[in-house]
């Protein structure tokens, strides 16, 4: 089966998940995709498609958020996985429900929650004070929850 793995990432992580979802599938049958790319790629080649997005202050980024809109009905005819990276536990449930769609949520085979990580490496300023102040961290944590990659991975087999 031909899968994209579509996804925007800030800092890294979701890229990296994207990344480790393709390394556990038969690497000519995988491509890559950043949401917001200027070259459009004919999602149609596609049987499979995996999308990840991120959250930063309560919401994915405007380009994956653009993207889900305005390619809707053909994700509504795939065989779908949806992935999300987050902190924040409490929230992480409605957070995915407010990144994804219901429609796009109950059509997908499978739908997870794969933690995330702070990399403070690849923060500004601003960023490195908000997280210490709303994670109370100061260093770079990851917390991935390979586990539900692999379930993932396994679920769109
Ligand atoms: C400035 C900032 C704001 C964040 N806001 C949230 C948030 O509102 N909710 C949450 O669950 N995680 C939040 N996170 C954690 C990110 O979702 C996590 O770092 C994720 O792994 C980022 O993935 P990316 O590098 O692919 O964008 C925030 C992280 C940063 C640095």
């Amino acid at each position: 089966m031909k899968t994209a793995i579509i996804y925007t990432s800030k800092h890294g992580t979701t890229r990296k998940v994207a990344e480790e979802i393709a390394g556990l599938l038969s690497p000519n049958e995988v491509t890559l995709i950043m949401a917001g790319q200027k070259e459009e790629t004919d999602l149609e080649l596609y049987d499979k498609i995996i999308i990840g997005g991120s959250i930063h202050a309560g919401t994915i980024s405007k380009s994956l958020r653009k993207f889900l809109k305005s390619h809707r009905n053909l994700l509504l005819r795939k065989h779908l996985g949806l992935f999300l990276c987050c902190m924040f536990e409490e929230e992480a449930e409605e957070q995915m429900h407010r990144a994804f769609p219901e429609d796009l949520r109950n059509h997908a085979k499978s739908c997870h929650l794969v933690g995330g990580e702070y990399l403070f490496e690849e923060m500004n300023f601003i960023e490195k004070a908000m997280t210490r102040k709303i994670a109370g961290v100061s260093d770079s944590v990851s917390r991935l929850k390979h586990d539900k990659i692999n379930q993932l991975v396994r679920e769109l087999s």
